[in-house]
């Protein structure tokens, strides 16, 4: 049986106006992530690899088609069905961390868990759970800024997937590390990807990184391709 796919970009357009210009980005995409599987997405810088994930992650709309997550089309829903997908189905990663920087380590990966309506203890044990998966175990009260930029990254990853979602994208999230903490933080990323099951999409320029995956798509003329 084929796996299930978890996320599907079908025939999705994005375009901006830039001054007199109409910029088209994304021109008939169509994309499909399957449960359990890791996805390098490998473009040069402007050609809307960010713009991608955002749309995929319903915080855009896209000018046209659809975003499918687990089986539902999202493009007609209210923006409260939407956030509520987003929530419990997606999480996000940045290149920079974002994380709640008053807050500890442990906090900000309590936080999503919370919001979604998680009491106190159960959250809390499931924060500190995932840190010592992300080998963050021993820092779990420091703030971000007392963190370095490799542990700021697994914390920023420990959140993302705090609520157990189906789909993980993420955008350079190892791009403003050194190439050792990157694969560090990446062998981190990939191991709790392959022991929850999770599906990731994620857009990188480290072709070690990438080759490391499962497959590689690119972005030409504002479509998404296979890569060798
Ligand atoms: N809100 C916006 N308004 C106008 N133009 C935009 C907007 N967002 C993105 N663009 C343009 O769309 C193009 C694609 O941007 P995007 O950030 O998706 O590229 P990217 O592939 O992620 O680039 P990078 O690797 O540098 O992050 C760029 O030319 C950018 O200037």
């Amino acid at each position: 049986m084929m796996a299930a796919n978890v996320l599907e970009l079908k025939a999705v357009e994005r375009r901006f106006i830039q001054g007199t210009k109409t910029l088209t980005i994304l021109d008939g995409a169509d994309f499909a992530l399957q449960s359990g599987e890791m996805v390098a997405l490998v473009a040069p810088s402007g050609t809307g690899k960010s713009t991608l994930l955002h749309i995929a992650g319903l915080l855009e709309h896209p000018d046209a088609g659809d975003v499918i997550v687990n089986g539902r089309p999202c493009n007609g829903l209210s923006d409260d069905s939407r956030t509520a997908i987003r929530r419990g189905e997606i999480g996000f990663v940045y290149q920079f961390h974002h994380l709640l920087p008053e807050f500890t380590a442990l906090e900000n990966v309590m936080m999503p868990q919370l919001i979604s309506g998680l009491d106190r203890k159960e959250a809390r044990d499931r924060a500190a759970q995932l840190l010592d998966y992300m080998k963050i175990g021993e820092r779990v009260h420091h703030r971000p800024a007392e963190l370095s930029g490799g542990e700021q990254q697994r914390v920023a990853i420990a959140r993302a997937v705090a609520n157990a979602p189906l789909v993980l994208l993420a955008d350079e999230p190892t791009g403003n590390l050194d190439p050792v903490t990157a694969s560090y933080v990446f062998e981190a990323l990939e191991a709790l990807v392959r022991q929850s099951g999770l599906a990731a999409l994620i857009a990188t320029h480290n072709e070690s990184l990438a080759a490391r995956m499962d497959r590689r798509v690119t972005l030409e003329g504002g479509k998404v391709v296979a890569m060798a």
